[in-house]
């Protein structure tokens, strides 16, 4: 299969379609992929350093207040429509996937526009706004929340689960935390905002950490690559215990995952769909930022099971952030339900699932 993928932006939308790229290697070795992104989202760090062919094409978004950058926004779409054509006519897909950003939206529409099959993944429990347009010009919708099915045309929706949920499953233990020189024998709390770190919860973070560093349990602290500096000045001549290690990003986080005890991060999609693959216990920690409140509704999906607890960032501070560790952290039997409900929500073949449906429109 010749696939042509896109997903841009954050890692929420990039570790999807690299899950699927791995997926589909594993199944036809002689595959051959091409990664379309922009060159400076994230994807342009950690797509070819995978060894995959990418290119980019340049885009920005839309701000929703009328603004003059609107129209440098339509005449850039446009203009990397015509991009994406060029690399569709030079690679000849026999699929065009997108997994969100704006980059996906010129690539798939360009494809839909050719007539190459079409098919994108929403991660997301409320669709994203890039999708919602390419909906119209798909051929397969995949979706990882039942929730998002109703806002897409109907017939075209698949649930097939995140594929990040499939790659994450699939790792053995590899004493990674040991690698980041932390115990391996203790349980270990795992602290991110995301892809691109939070920086209230690294406020919070910053302020428990003299408490932290007493526990009897471990804690990863990272921060996001952006905010690392400035929070490692601020820290200052704070000491760190051996059972706290700060990082500013993990590269390899399914080597991590499977030697965590819970986490308390964001709720973005892509990391719900790692946590309840793996049935890691969570504190989640919506962002109030992002379109629609979406990811305190990807988080009430989990705490309606009895899967993860929330805390509202407005309510986020050292207590408040060392309560709800604690409350985990030392309480093993806790974790065990928690983990149990998490796991029932997680959808560990999701990658071979919408691989199928990748076939199913390469062969109509
Ligand atoms: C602020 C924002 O717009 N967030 C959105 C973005 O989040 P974001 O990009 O933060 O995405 P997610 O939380 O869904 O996923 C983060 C991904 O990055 C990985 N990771 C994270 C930190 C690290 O150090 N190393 C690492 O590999 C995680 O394992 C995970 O695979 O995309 C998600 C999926 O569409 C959305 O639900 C989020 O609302």
């Amino acid at each position: 299969m010749r696939l042509m993928i896109s997903g841009g932006g954050t890692g929420g939308h990039i570790y999807p379609a690299l899950a699927l790229i791995e997926a589909l290697q594993a199944q036809d070795p002689t595959a051959e992929v091409l990664y379309v992104g922009t060159h400076r989202g994230l994807e342009s760090r950690i797509v070819p350093e995978r060894g995959i062919e990418f290119k980019t094409i340049k885009i920005q978004g839309f701000k929703r207040s009328l603004s003059l950058q609107n129209f440098k926004t339509i005449w850039l779409f446009l203009k990397s429509v015509g991009t994406a054509r060029r690399y569709i006519k030079a690679f000849k897909p026999d699929v065009v996937v997108g997994t969100g950003g704006y980059v996906s939206g010129a690539v798939v529409f360009a494809a839909s526009q050719m007539h190459i099959p079409t098919v994108i993944h929403e991660q997301n429990s409320v669709v994203g706004v890039t999708n919602k347009f390419l909906s119209h010009f798909v051929d397969r919708i995949a979706i990882s929340f039942e929730s998002a099915r109703s806002q897409f045309p109907e017939k075209k929706v698949v649930m097939t689960g995140n594929p990040r949920a499939q790659q994450v499953v699939n790792i053995k233990r590899t004493a990674a935390l040991q690698a980041l020189g932390l115990a391996d024998d203790q349980p270990t709390a795992l602290i991110f905002g995301g892809s691109r770190g939070a920086a209230r919860i690294n406020a919070a973070t910053l302020e428990a950490i003299p408490e932290l560093n007493q526990r009897s349990y471990q804690t990863l602290f990272v921060t996001g690559q952006v905010h690392y500096d400035q929070l490692m000045a601020k820290l200052g001549e704070t000491k760190l215990a051996a059972n706290v290690k700060i990082v500013p990003y993990i590269k390899n986080m399914p080597a991590i995952l499977p030697e965590i005890a819970a986490i308390l991060g964001r709720a973005g999609a892509t990391s719900i769909a790692e946590i309840t693959a793996l049935g890691i216990p969570s504190i989640l920690v919506p962002s109030p930022y992002v379109t629609n409140d979406h990811q305190t509704k990807n988080a009430q999906s989990l705490v309606d099971a009895g899967a993860a607890k929330l805390v509202k960032e407005a309510d986020l501070t050292g207590a408040s952030l060392l309560a709800a560790l604690d409350s985990l952290m030392l309480h093993a039997d806790a974790r065990e339900s928690m983990a149990a409900h998490a796991k029932q929500l997680g959808q560990p073949a999701a990658a071979d699932q919408l691989l199928q449906v990748l076939e199913s429109v390469v062969k109509r």
